[in-house]
């Protein structure tokens, strides 16, 4: 079917094709070439990126899977969850290992298309979306009463985008630990990069059963982290054994609110989505998570869901629908360098997943029935110096 052009549209071009002609061959070729240039700077833009702390596009990796694996792997992480409504990753023994192969599939695509910090952060008036989430980590150290030549932990710290801003907003140093050893390389490499190196150290290692001693830190936080562990438990009791008694842990938690309705087939359909995208083994409620803390000994100083606590800031989930037209360009990016060869043949598929589940969590979030920044202040019970 052939489809009418504006007329203004054509005549512009006629003019243009006209004012082509009366050139001469010399003057066409200095044309041709010049736009030829342009074109592949543009290409060149598209392809490279802008940042030199984020990987370019034809840097994008299976992480710490070698490229001729990442289909299969991603195959096998997406058989790992159920068929029937609310099941979740269905042989839970296998949790920690499938979290470790999605953060080699995801990591490399989150800091190319959102940046350092894997969370999501309440918008603040007048603050940009940088801004903003700088501020959301930073209520940490104030949380934690973190000052300079203390320790803290990062339990499931990422590449480090919060552990940087905790670090150099309160002068207290910093372990991360993260379950995926390309994560520790690139914490590692920002770190050193950034200048942050002396107030940080990253280790690779499962929170369910960390490689510290007892009664080792002064604080520790766990930013929309601990929803990867097979139980709540196991990593809330990890950390009240590292912390020294009368420390304060704090987690932004991603949970199900108080709207979740368990018999509603949609609300049970978008936690689904939610939990394939993002490598959860199942959706716990904010009730779950206050009760997970409590029953490892730890008293509860605080229980709030930043998504909804302060009525100027704007909602978590906007800075998501805001990028839906880059996700679908990002898509058609991803999708060339990958018919291309120039990208590990799956993360195309990849790339599909995550496209989708930002649908699933802004649902979640216009909803009201999902929530990932639910905090919860808790206290190791003992000496009262900190209190
Ligand atoms: C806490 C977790 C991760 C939270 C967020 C950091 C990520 C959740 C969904 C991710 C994304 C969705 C869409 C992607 C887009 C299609 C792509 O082109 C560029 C990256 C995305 C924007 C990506 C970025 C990170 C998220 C927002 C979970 C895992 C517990
Ligand atoms: C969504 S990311 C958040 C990262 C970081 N807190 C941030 O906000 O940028 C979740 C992190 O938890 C880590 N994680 C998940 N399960 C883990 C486990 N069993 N042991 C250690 N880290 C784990 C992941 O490797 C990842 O670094």
């Amino acid at each position: 079917m052939a489809v009418a052009l504006p007329a203004a549209v054509t005549s512009a071009y006629e003019r243009l094709a006209g004012e082509f002609d009366k050139l001469s061959t010399t003057q066409k070729y200095a044309v041709g070439i010049a736009g030829g240039v342009t074109s592949l700077y543009l290409l060149a833009k598209v392809l490279k990126g802008s940042d030199r702390d984020k990987p370019t596009t034809l840097q994008l990796s299976g992480g710490s899977i070698d490229s001729s694996k990442v289909k299969d792997e991603f195959t096998a992480y997406a058989d790992s969850y159920g068929k029937n409504a609310g099941e979740g990753i269905t042989d839970r023994s296998k949790t920690v290992h499938l979290v470790d192969v999605f953060y080699s599939l995801v990591t490399d695509i989150y800091e190319w298309g959102w940046g350092q910090s894997f969370h999501f952060s309440p918008k603040l008036p007048n603050k940009d979306l940088k801004a903003s989430e700088a501020a959301h980590e930073a209520r940490i150290a104030a949380l934690l009463r973190l000052q300079p030549g203390q320790k803290a932990l990062d339990c499931g710290c990422g590449v480090g985008g919060p552990m940087r801003t905790v670090a150099a907003v309160s002068g207290a140093h910093i372990t991360g630990i993260t379950i995926n050893q390309y994560q520790v390389d690139r914490a590692k490499t920002h770190n050193a990069r950034q200048g942050l190196a002396p107030l940080t150290d990253v280790v690779r290692g499962d929170f369910t059963n960390m490689p510290f001693k007892e009664n080792t830190f002064d604080g520790a936080y766990a930013i929309e982290a601990t929803c990867h562990a097979p139980k709540l438990e196991q990593v809330y009791g990890e950390i009240y054994r590292v912390l020294k008694p009368g420390s304060y842990f704090v987690s932004y938690e991603w949970v199900s609110t108080q709207k979740f309705d368990v018999n509603n087939a949609e609300h049970v359909k978008i936690m689904d989505e939610i939990n394939f995208g993002n490598g959860l083994p199942e959706m716990r409620t904010w009730k779950e998570a206050e009760d997970a803390g409590k029953n490892v000994g730890f008293e509860l100083v605080m229980s709030l869901d930043l998504a909804t606590a302060s009525v100027v800031a704007g909602p978590w989930y906007e800075r998501l629908r805001m990028g839906k037209y880059t996700h679908a360009i990002n898509h058609g990016i991803v999708s060339t360098v990958d018919a291309l060869g120039l990208a590990p043949k799956g993360l195309k598929e990849v790339h599909h997943m995550l496209v989708e589940v930002a649908k699933s969590l802004i649902q979640g979030g216009e909803s009201g029935i999902f929530t990932p920044m639910h905090l919860l202040l808790f206290r190791k019970p003992g000496a009262d110096k900190k209190k």
